[in-house]
């Protein structure tokens, strides 16, 4: 049974396939300190939260079985992903589920902004008929949107129909893109200089910490207003109290603090030009399901060991490759364990090899499996898809790819070969076929046909008369029964394997009596778990 703990107040119904799901027990505690989820959280097999848990390096150091922090929302900033990585720990969060919620709250921000709505509400509700609240309107104002990915350009959209003109900047944004928007492709300096309404919708990045503080304050168009929904921190909040001052600024509309929540002197909570929210951006009930229903998906998939999306501790992958990969990550696995029980010597380099089909694309997730595989033999639980590279070069083994459209005679073959310092070389590879599913069609450069699953006996010996009687009498008379032999040679006479299907693991004296017989060199049990 999987426990989940719910860290953070999460939508009920989104939780509701986790609730159900008949290996799965939830449990929630919010508002817990650090020291009380060090305490409880051992017990944990995956963590849900929304920002407000902070999820340290010292609580995932004795989360022994936390497997994967789901963040329901967008930004991980809450989330140590460094030490997450280290110890295999899988963040995924819900990128899409509030992209519109909080485009909706930053527009609501920016009305509110333009028309004193705030204000005017706490005026009048305190007995004082004041109609001197003078706005503005957002028809031909120019909009800067600084971060145009999925709220940004939301924003964007909206403002257009608005009838504002939109200067647009963000690194990935082409001028191709901005001319589909409908938007001014511009530099910082340009929107700084030039926009009547500023909203921010980046991350908070090294690059974007205060990107608008004082000198950016200084060129603005006086009279100019800005709103961050996105993070603390992308506007400097003391320079914008000094802008407001100076009467750069008219307005400002802040959903996000430096820190939250922000001390009760905060100078933004005292300014009658700066309106707030306590961090409402996502607050719907519309983005709160989808958020969850999204993060529970996924934590189920990752508890169950399935293909997932989403992990913001992994390179991005589109999801048209993913879905060409995904039917190979359990091939790819078990033939890292195979080459992986296959070697008995240190591994200095795994080296893996794509042909065919799998030429073409971005391979990256699938090798992530592969070094799975391999490295399980010694790791164990330890070892998982988002830590299984680093695993390796931590312990400075290479790992290296390879990709060739040669067919090889497969429409795809996977080969992984583990060299070892003193040259010694193991490989595996392994394919799909149509109809037939994952096989495994090559042992140490020997042709075989294997379905790589149930129980395994790998031997290797001399190419005789007699070999295949002597072991299928030796394991008929323990009571092991063959399901299916597959027997490899390069030449007549010399150096063979043989390949076994046996429905039960063959008793460890059984393997002895193996390994006694004559031309027997080696007789090991594969294990593929
Ligand atoms: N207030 C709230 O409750 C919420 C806040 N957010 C925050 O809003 C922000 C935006 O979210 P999304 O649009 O979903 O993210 P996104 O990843 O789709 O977009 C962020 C964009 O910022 C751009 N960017 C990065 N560095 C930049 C720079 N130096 N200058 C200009 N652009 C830069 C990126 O290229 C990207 O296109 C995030 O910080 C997120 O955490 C998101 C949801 C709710
Ligand atoms: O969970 C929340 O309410 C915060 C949302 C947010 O800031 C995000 O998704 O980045």
């Amino acid at each position: 049974m999987f426990k989940v703990l719910v860290s953070d107040p999460i939508s009920d119904l989104g939780i509701q396939q986790l609730v159900e799901a008949n290996d799965v027990v939830v449990e929630k505690k919010t508002g817990l300190s650090e020291d009380e989820l060090i305490q409880i959280i051992p017990e944990y097999d995956a963590l849900l939260v929304r920002s407000q848990t902070k999820v340290t390096d010292r609580i995932m150091e004795v989360a022994k079985n936390l497997k994967v922090i789901g963040r329901a929302g967008v930004g991980v900033d809450n989330i140590n992903l460094e030490a997450a990585t280290k110890r295999g720990i899988i963040v995924i969060n819900a990128p899409d589920g509030n992209t519109i919620t909080t485009c909706e709250h930053a527009f609501a921000m920016m009305m509110a902004l333009a028309r004193h709505i705030p204000q005017a509400y706490a005026k009048t509700i305190s007995g004082t008929w004041d109609r001197k609240f003078l706005g503005v309107e957002l028809r031909n104002k120019k909009l800067g949107v600084l971060g145009m990915g999925r709220i940004g350009s939301e924003v964007a959209k909206r403002a257009k129909v608005f009838g504002m003109d939109i200067l647009g900047y963000d690194p990935f944004l082409t001028e191709e893109r901005a001319e589909k928007l409908g938007i001014k492709l511009s530099s910082v300096d340009e929107i700084v200089r030039n926009a009547d309404f500023i909203t921010v919708h980046t991350p908070l990045t090294p690059e974007t910490k205060h990107m608008i503080s004082r000198p950016q304050f200084e060129v603005m168009k006086k009279g100019m207003r800005i709103v961050n929904c996105a993070r603390g921190g992308v506007v400097d909040e003391l320079a914008l109290v000094e802008a407001i001052d100076q009467g750069i600024v008219a307005g400002a509309a802040f959903d996000v603090f430096e820190k939250e929540p922000p001390e009760a002197d905060h100078p933004f909570l005292h300014n009658p030009k700066i309106i707030v929210t306590p961090h409402l951006g996502a607050s719907t009930v519309e983005a709160q399901e989808n958020v969850a229903i999204d993060v529970s998906e996924q934590v189920l998939h990752i508890l169950r060991n399935e293909p997932f999306k989403n992990a913001v501790n992994m390179p991005p992958v589109a999801p048209s490759v993913m879905n060409k990969l995904t039917p190979y990550f359990g091939l790819g696995e078990k033939i890292g364990m195979l080459a992986a029980q296959l070697n008995q010597e240190a591994v200095q380099e795994i080296h893996v090899d794509y042909a065919g089909d799998l030429a073409e694309v971005d391979t990256q997730p699938l090798t992530r499996y592969i070094i799975k595989g391999v490295l399980s033999r010694h790791f164990g639980d330890d070892v998982n898809i988002v830590n299984s590279i680093h695993l390796a070069k931590a312990r400075d083994v290479k790992v290296s790819v390879t990709q060739a459209s040669a067919t090889k005679g497969f429409t795809n073959l996977i080969t992984v070969t583990l060299k070892a310092p003193n040259g010694t070389e193991h490989s595996v590879a392994g394919t799909l076929l149509n109809g037939y599913g994952a096989r495994i069609v090559q042992i140490d450069k020997y042709p075989v046909d294997i379905a790589p699953e149930g129980h395994l006996l790998f031997i290797s010996h001399n190419d005789k008369p007699g070999m295949v009687g002597h072991v299928g009498t030796l394991l008929g008379s323990n009571d092991v029964n063959i399901a299916s032999m597959q027997v490899g040679r390069k030449i007549v006479g010399g150096a063979a394997i043989m390949v076994l299907t046996i429905d039960k693991a063959a008793p460890a004296e059984v393997l002895d009596h193996l390994i006694n017989l004559p031309e027997i060199n080696k007789a090991q049990q594969i294990f593929f778990v």
